[in-house]
């Protein structure tokens, strides 16, 4: 007699490459680059994550850029943060040196778009970009990085040099079979409208920035 179905656990996807196809790219300085964007399949939290490669990745261990959604910073050019030039920078030096840049669905820190769009209006009454989110009920970030392990594994590749000046990312891929042979920092593009909230990156989340010292400024 064979097992009733309603005890069989299905396997799991191995989270696996669906669609690669090319993708030529206006860069803003005016140069062009050529890429390949894949899709995948099985990742763990279903969402559309998408990589992109440039050029010959360094075979030991290539350079990525693990980039959150910032739709805001990322299409428009919103000065209230640095995703915005962070994302310019990577797409210029994964062009100039080769390598991967995962594109993460994590809008807002993992809150989503309209939920962000709520913490600017608290941050607008004075709260730091943190404590906006706890007054909303969500926790101070909640992203996770295993979709990225999945993604990198799917591409063949577990030692990267990794562009970052966020911690967490580097443990947490580490953690999740990834091994971060080396960190390079971002650049810091502050303004008088996001010198604020990257204060608050520095104060709350463990970011390495080194940001302009205004404390002689009145
Ligand atoms: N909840 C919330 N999310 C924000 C806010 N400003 C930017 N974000 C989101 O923050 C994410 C980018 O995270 P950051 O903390 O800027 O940088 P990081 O990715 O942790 O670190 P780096 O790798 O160094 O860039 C994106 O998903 C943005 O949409 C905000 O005020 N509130
Ligand atoms: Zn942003």
């Amino acid at each position: 007699m064979t097992a009733p179905c309603a005890h069989v656990i299905p396997l799991k996807d191995t989270p696996s490459v669906r669609t690669v196809a090319q993708l030529p790219i206006h860069l803003a300085d005016g140069r062009e680059a050529s890429s390949t964007i894949y899709s995948f399949h099985g990742l763990s939290d279903a969402k559309e994550h998408v990589a992109l490669r440039f050029g010959n990745p360094d075979s030991e261990a290539p350079l990525v850029r693990l980039h959150s959604e910032c739709m805001t910073g990322d299409v428009f050019g919103s000065a209230r943060c640095d995703c915005g030039p962070q994302l310019q920078e990577s797409l210029h030096r994964l062009h100039e040196d080769g390598g991967y840049l995962l594109y993460m669905r994590q809008e807002g820190r993992g809150i989503g778009l309209y939920r962000k769009l709520d913490a600017y209006r608290l941050q607008e009454q004075g709260h730091d970009t943190f404590a906006a989110n706890r007054a909303l009920g969500h926790g101070e970030d909640e992203r996770d990085y295993a979709a990225a392990a999945e993604m990198l594994k799917a591409l063949g590749v577990t030692r990267i040099t990794l562009i970052t000046n966020n911690h967490d990312k580097c443990t947490q891929l580490q953690a999740l079979g990834i091994d971060v042979v080396a960190v390079e920092p971002t650049g810091v593009f502050s303004g008088e409208h996001n010198l604020r909230y990257l204060e608050a990156k520095v104060r709350h989340s463990r970011h390495t920035l080194a940001l302009p010292d205004t404390s002689q400024e009145n």
